[in-house]
C-alpha cells in the first residue's frame, strides 16, 4: 500500500515536472520568433511526409496544410504528435488565401508528378497554371513570405512564379526559390557510398537546374576531395542527373520521388528558417534569379538571412569539363525560363 502511494507520488512528481517543462518550453517558443509554414499540395506524396518532418522541427510553430483534396484527416492525425506545432488544415481553392495568410514560408508541392517515359517538361501545361495561381496569391497575401517551389518542371515554373508575382505587383527575387536540394542530397548519398564515408560528411555544390544535364555536380569542389578517376566521376554524375528517372521507373507508374524529396525539402526549409532567425547555416544550393551565368535563373550555393537570400556565392571554381557542362546547362535553362515567361504573357 505504502509502496503504491510512493509510486503514485513519484509518478505525479514526474508528471508535474513534465508539465512545467512543457509550459516553460512553449513560453520560450512564444517569446522567441518562430514560424508559420504553409505547404500547398500537402495531401500529396511529398506533402504528407514533408508535413510530418516539419512538425518535428522546433522552428515551426504553425503548419498550414492546403490541398484541393481534403487535408482534415491527416491534419488531425499530425495534430496528435506531441510537439508544440499547431496544425491548420485548409481545403480547396477558396481556402488557399487563408492557408497563405500570415505564413513566413510557403512550400509548393501542388501539381502532377511524372510517369515512366515522361520528361519533367511534359508536366508544364498542367503544373504551370497551378504554380502561377499560388505565386500570385502569395504576392498579394504574404508578400514577405519565402517561397520554395518543388513542383516540376522546376526549370520553367520558377520563371512562371516570378512573372505571376511581378503581375501581382510584388516580386522579390531574394524570396523565390526553385528547390533543387534533392540533387545535392543524391550527390552526397552516392559519393558517400562510393567513398565509404557518411553522406553527412560530404559537401558538394550542385549547380544549374533540376532536369537531366542541367544538373551539374561540381566534383572538383567536393569535400573531402573525391577519390576516383574521370570514368568514375562521369558514372556518378550520370546517376545524379537521372536519379529522378531511377525512382520513377522503380515506382512503375505510381509517381516519382516523395520521401527523399520530403527529406530534401525539410532540410531546405530548415535552412530558410535559420536564415530568418539570423542563425548560421551551411550554404544550400537553390534555383534562383541570378546573374552568375546568361541564364536568368540558375542554382548556386546561397546563404540565407532575414530577407531570404543574404549572399549568392555564385559559381564555384570549376575544371574544364565542368565549365563545358555548365555551358550545356545554361543553354537549356535559358529556353526553360523563356517558356515560363511566354506562358505568363498568354
Ligand atoms: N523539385 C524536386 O526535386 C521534385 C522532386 C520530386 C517531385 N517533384 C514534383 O513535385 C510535385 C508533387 O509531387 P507528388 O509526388 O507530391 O505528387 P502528388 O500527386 O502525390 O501530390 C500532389 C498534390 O497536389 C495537389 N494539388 C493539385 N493541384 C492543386 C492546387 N491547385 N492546389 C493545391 N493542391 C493541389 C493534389 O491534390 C495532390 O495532393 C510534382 O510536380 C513532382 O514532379 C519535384
Ligand atoms: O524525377 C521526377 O520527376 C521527380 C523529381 O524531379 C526527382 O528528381 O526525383
Amino acid at each position: 500500500m505504502f509502496k503504491n502511494q510512493l509510486k503514485l507520488t513519484n509518478f505525479s512528481k514526474t508528471r508535474l515536472c513534465w508539465q512545467l517543462y512543457q509550459a516553460s518550453t512553449s513560453q520560450r517558443l512564444t517569446q522567441t520568433r518562430q514560424f508559420r509554414v504553409a505547404v500547398v499540395g500537402a495531401a500529396g506524396g511529398i506533402g504528407q511526409p514533408l508535413a510530418l518532418l516539419l512538425m518535428t522541427n522546433k522552428l515551426v510553430t504553425e503548419l498550414a496544410l492546403h490541398d484541393t483534396e481534403t487535408t482534415q484527416g491527416f491534419g488531425k492525425d499530425l495534430s496528435h504528435i506531441s510537439t508544440v506545432c499547431k496544425v491548420k488544415p485548409y481545403f480547396g481553392e477558396t481556402e488557399l488565401k487563408k492557408a497563405i495568410d500570415g505564413s513566413h514560408i510557403v512550400m509548393i508541392t501542388a501539381g502532377m508528378p511524372r510517369k515512366p517515359g515522361q520528361t519533367r517538361d511534359f508536366l508544364f501545361d498542367t503544373n504551370a497554371p497551378i504554380v502561377a495561381r499560388v505565386a500570385c496569391l502569395v504576392a498579394k497575401r504574404a508578400p514577405k513570405a519565402l517561397v520554395g517551389i518543388i513542383t516540376n518542371p522546376v526549370n520553367a515554373v520558377v520563371a512562371v512564379a516570378a512573372e505571376a508575382m511581378k503581375k501581382a505587383g510584388c516580386y522579390d527575387p531574394n524570396r523565390l526559390f526553385g528547390v533543387t536540394t534533392l540533387d545535392v542530397v543524391r550527390a552526397e548519398k552516392f559519393i558517400g557510398e562510393h567513398m565509404n564515408i557518411h553522406p553527412y560528411d560530404v559537401r558538394i555544390p550542385v549547380v544549374g537546374g533540376h532536369a537531366g544535364t542541367t544538373i551539374v555536380p561540381i566534383f572538383s569542389q567536393c569535400q573531402p576531395p573525391f577519390e576516383g578517376d574521370e570514368k568514375c566521376i562521369a558514372a556518378i554524375v550520370k546517376r545524379i542527373q537521372t536519379g529522378g528517372d531511377e525512382v520513377v521507373k522503380a515506382k512503375a507508374g505510381k509517381g516519382s520521388a516523395t520521401l527523399s524529396m520530403a527529406y530534401a525539402a525539410a532540410r531546405f526549409t530548415n535552412a530558410l528558417m535559420r536564415g530568418l532567425k539570423g542563425k548560421a547555416c551551411a550554404p544550400e544550393c537553390a534555383y534562383v534569379q541570378s546573374d552568375a551565368t546568361d541564364a536568368p535563373f540558375f542554382s548556386t550555393p546561397l546563404s540565407f538571412g532575414k530577407d531570404g537570400i543574404k549572399k549568392n556565392h555564385g559559381l564555384p571554381e570549376m575544371n574544364e569539363s565542368e565549365k563545358k557542362q555548365v555551358k550545356v546547362a545554361v543553354d537549356a535553362l535559358k529556353k526553360s525560363a523563356a517558356k515560363g515567361v511566354e506562358f505568363m504573357k498568354k
